[in-house]
């Protein structure tokens, strides 16, 4: 597939119309480079670049959406004040949700950033290297140590946060506390060189995905389950996802009312 892609970028029939995009930045990289240069990018590198950004973008984003449904199945005033919200913001007869509603509903941004502080898709970050010696909270770390940082275990520190394990959007609020990694209490996209490249495609992917789903659907537990029933077992190895699969039943809202089409 990325060969494909990549031959495609190289061929000369290719339309101007496109817009630059990764596959160009890193062909002209490697058309620039000099023999003699001792880093070389190849195809096979851009191969694994490719992999990379599928792999970082795909799962992340689905496993937030995943666990923020749960926390709202789990906490149904939530979801009732999420889902008032968005249908009082965006009317109701809307036949299609876009980015352009996304910043009409504080209240779902907020619901949001609570899952990213409880469930961060990578509650480990990635790891890094010590390049020299350096000393952290009074421990000596030689150079070339691996390092994980917790950031699972930072967003629950209770010296840090009140009642952390309780799901409540409400503490964002005016809180100077953001996810762009300025803020190392709360880092679900990381922080520094290496955080996440996809930051906004990410946060506009989950934003989008969670309107839609809040908007024209209204969510029920299957019968015979309460919110209690619902487990929030984690398993995973670099993605935390959701243990056992998330079943709720969507039942298509009255209360928005696009033409009779859609509901066909
Ligand atoms: C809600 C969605 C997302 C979340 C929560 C997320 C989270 C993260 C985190 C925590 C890291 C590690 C940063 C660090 O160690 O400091 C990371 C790295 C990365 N992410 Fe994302 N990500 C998301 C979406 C995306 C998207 C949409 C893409 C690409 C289209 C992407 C591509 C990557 C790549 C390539 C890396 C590795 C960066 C490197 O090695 O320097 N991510 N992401």
């Amino acid at each position: 597939m990325f060969q494909h892609m990549i031959d495609d970028h190289l061929s000369p029939e290719r339309s101007s119309k496109y817009h630059d995009d990764i596959i160009v930045s890193m062909l002209h990289v490697i058309h620039k480079q000099e023999k003699d240069d001792s880093l070389k990018l190849t195809i096979d590198h851009m191969k694994g670049v490719l992999t990379n950004i599928f792999l970082g973008g795909i799962d992340t984003g689905a496993v937030t959406m995943i666990w923020t449904m749960t926390e709202l199945a789990r906490n149904m005033e939530v979801m009732k004040k999420v889902q008032g919200e968005i249908r009082d913001r965006l009317g109701n007869s809307k036949e299609r949700v876009t980015e352009e509603d996304i910043g009409k509903v504080p209240y779902l941004y907020l619901v949001i950033m609570e899952t990213f502080r409880l469930h961060p898709a990578l509650p480990l970050l990635l790891p890094r290297e010590t390049m020299t010696h350096i000393k952290v909270q009074g421990y000596d770390i030689p150079p070339k140590r691996r390092i994980l940082v917790n950031a699972w275990a930072i967003a629950r520190d209770p010296k840090l946060w009140t009642n952390p394990e309780e799901f409540n959007p409400e503490r964002f609020i005016d809180n100077p506390v953001g996810y762009r990694g300025q803020s190392f209490e709360f880092l679900p996209f990381g922080s520094g060189r290496r955080m996440c490249p996809g930051i906004t495609m990410g946060m506009a992917t989950v934003e989008l995905g969670l309107l839609n789903l809040l908007y024209f659907f209204d969510w029920k537990l299957p019968d015979g389950m309460t919110e209690r029933d619902i487990d929030i077992e984690e398993a995973g190895t670099l993605t935390v996802v959701k243990k056992v699969p998330l079943k709720l039943v969507p039942v298509l809202s009255s209360l928005v009312t696009p033409n009779s089409s859609f509901r066909n």
